[in-house]
């Protein structure tokens, strides 16, 4: 991407431990033949101006994917806001996008959207939501953000809803993208995502 805006680093979520799986790398888990995380990055690549990937486990298999590789900084697998927090430490670019591994149809627009609403709302992040359902790891926040995110964990907070509630923040509405935040957290689901019409290209 080009141009005088602010720049946007992506960060593809991805160290959970993939529980309702059956523990494993959900990353990593293929779906129509690739792993899902692929299809993240093939679909937020376009929309960032540096991609980096967080994950907690098979650092070298995520590397693969050409991208830089990081952990948690606070161990434990504390939750998505580690992830953030990790990311918000390595990013390059004043503005972060996150994206979770786990959501192969993210929308082609997310990053322009939520950027679009940031800056208008004057906000210091800004998260998708479609009809009543929130989605938290979707989101487009200010780097800056990162000292005050420090003192949030540091302090024991892990909710990323409790930590967006002490922010600026916008919501943004993709109700007609319903779909593509359809996120998939257990076998049945998988089967049912690489079955589906159209699934062949998330
Ligand atoms: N960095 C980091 N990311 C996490 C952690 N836990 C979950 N995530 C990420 O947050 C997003 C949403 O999490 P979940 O859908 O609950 O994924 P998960 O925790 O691997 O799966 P479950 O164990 O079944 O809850 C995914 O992108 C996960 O990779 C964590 O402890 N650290
Ligand atoms: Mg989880």
């Amino acid at each position: 991407m080009s141009g005088s805006r602010e720049k946007v680093t992506g960060v593809v979520l991805a160290g959970g431990q993939g529980r309702r799986m059956g523990g494993v790398d959900k990353g990593l888990v293929e779906l129509c033949g690739r792993p899902m995380v692929d299809w993240v990055l093939e679909r937020l690549r376009p929309q960032v101006d540096e991609l980096i990937i967080n994950a907690n486990q098979n650092a070298r298999c995520y590397a693969a994917f050409g991208y830089p590789v990081f952990p948690d900084d606070i161990g434990g697998f504390a939750g998505p806001l580690a992830g953030l927090h990790a990311g918000l430490a390595r990013a390059q670019h004043p503005l972060v996008a996150t994206a979770p591994c786990d959501s192969p149809f993210l929308p082609a627009d997310l990053v322009g959207r939520l950027h679009a609403a940031l800056l208008d709302a004057g906000a210091e992040l800004a998260v998708a939501r479609t009809f009543e359902q929130p989605h938290p790891v979707f989101c487009l926040c200010r780097r800056e953000v990162l000292p005050h995110l420090e003192e949030f964990l540091a302090a024991g907070g892990r909710k990323i809803e409790l930590w967006y509630a002490t922010l600026k923040i916008v919501e943004v509405r993709f109700d007609d993208e319903e779909a593509a935040f359809r996120n998939i957290n257990t076998r049945d689901e998988l089967a049912h995502a690489g079955a589906a019409p159209g699934s062949t290209a998330p």
